[in-house]
């Protein structure tokens, strides 16, 4: 099986042996740079609809933890924006850093944040998720920078619930959630045409990064920090650190729905 980490022996660096597509023409994350993007007037804003009803547990994945929806209707959507159609949640999770200097997957003009968060949807006119995920109109992720402030009351609710997570394959339920409680007040954003950030890297990304950052604690960046890469009965790896770092832009277009 093809077992990758963000490790010395099987991080970033190494997921070509496996995943040649990581040397593709749309990998992410990307080096955002302000004064590069092109506004794009004919985008339409973002509209983002959850039923906190959807959100149904709270998974590590040895990679990071994700809270997962159902997404056997459309009650929860992204529509707007980029994209044509409807796009549903499936899930979202965070890539974070072992220290408030580092963390996130995208950069803003060389910015690197402590944490980002990553918003998973599937395009509706493929009948599932995995489908989806291989068709290059098939996902659409909405990012959103975490920035040093004042305690998050909404992603604390998350947090509580890593105690029962701590080690790879936990999971637990975590019901009734709302993912809109976890996004800015502005929705004004960039987009640019990308991939998965963790292998397969597959290019089927529409990315819709937000320009306005929700704040994080840093007693709240070391809840995070608390979680294992590792299985019980494992020697214990903190996950820490778990983004890839920006790749090339390879001629793409990034575009901004605001001047
Ligand atoms: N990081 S990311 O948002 O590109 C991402 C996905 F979209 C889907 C699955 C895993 C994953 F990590
Ligand atoms: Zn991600």
């Amino acid at each position: 099986s093809h077992a990758w980490g963000y490790g010395p022996n099987d991080g970033p660096d190494t997921w070509a042996e496996n995943f040649p597509v990581a040397n593709g023409p749309r990998q992410s994350p990307i080096d955002i740079i302000p004064g590069h993007a092109q506004h794009d007037p004919a985008l339409k804003p973002l509209k983002l609809k959850y039923d906190p009803a959807t959100s149904k547990g709270i998974l590590n994945n040895g990679h990071s933890f994700q809270v997962d929806f159902a997404d056997d209707d459309d009650s929860s959507t992204l529509t707007g924006g980029p994209i044509t159609g409807t796009y549903r949640l499936r899930q979202f999770h965070f890539h974070w850093g072992c220290s408030d200097d580092q963390g996130s997957e995208h950069t803003i003009a060389g910015t690197k944040f402590p944490c980002e968060l990553h918003l998973v949807h599937w395009n509706t006119k493929y009948p599932s998720f995995a489908d989806a995920a291989s068709q290059p109109d098939g996902l659409a992720v909405v990012g959103v920078f975490l920035k040093i402030g004042a305690a998050n009351p909404s992603l604390q609710k998350v947090l509580d619930a890593l105690d029962a997570i701590k080690s790879k394959g936990k999971q637990t339920t975590f019901s009734n959630f709302d993912p809109a409680t976890l996004l800015p007040g502005s929705l004004e954003y960039w987009t640019y045409d990308g991939s998965l950030t963790t292998p397969p890297l597959l290019e089927s990304v529409t990315w819709i990064v937000l320009r306005e950052p929700i704040s994080v604690s840093p007693a709240q960046m070391a809840k995070f920090r608390s979680l294992l890469f590792s299985a019980d009965g494992e020697s214990p790896c903190r996950m820490v650190d778990n983004y890839r770092p920006p790749q090339p832009l390879k001629g793409r277009k990034v575009r901004s729905s605001f001047k």
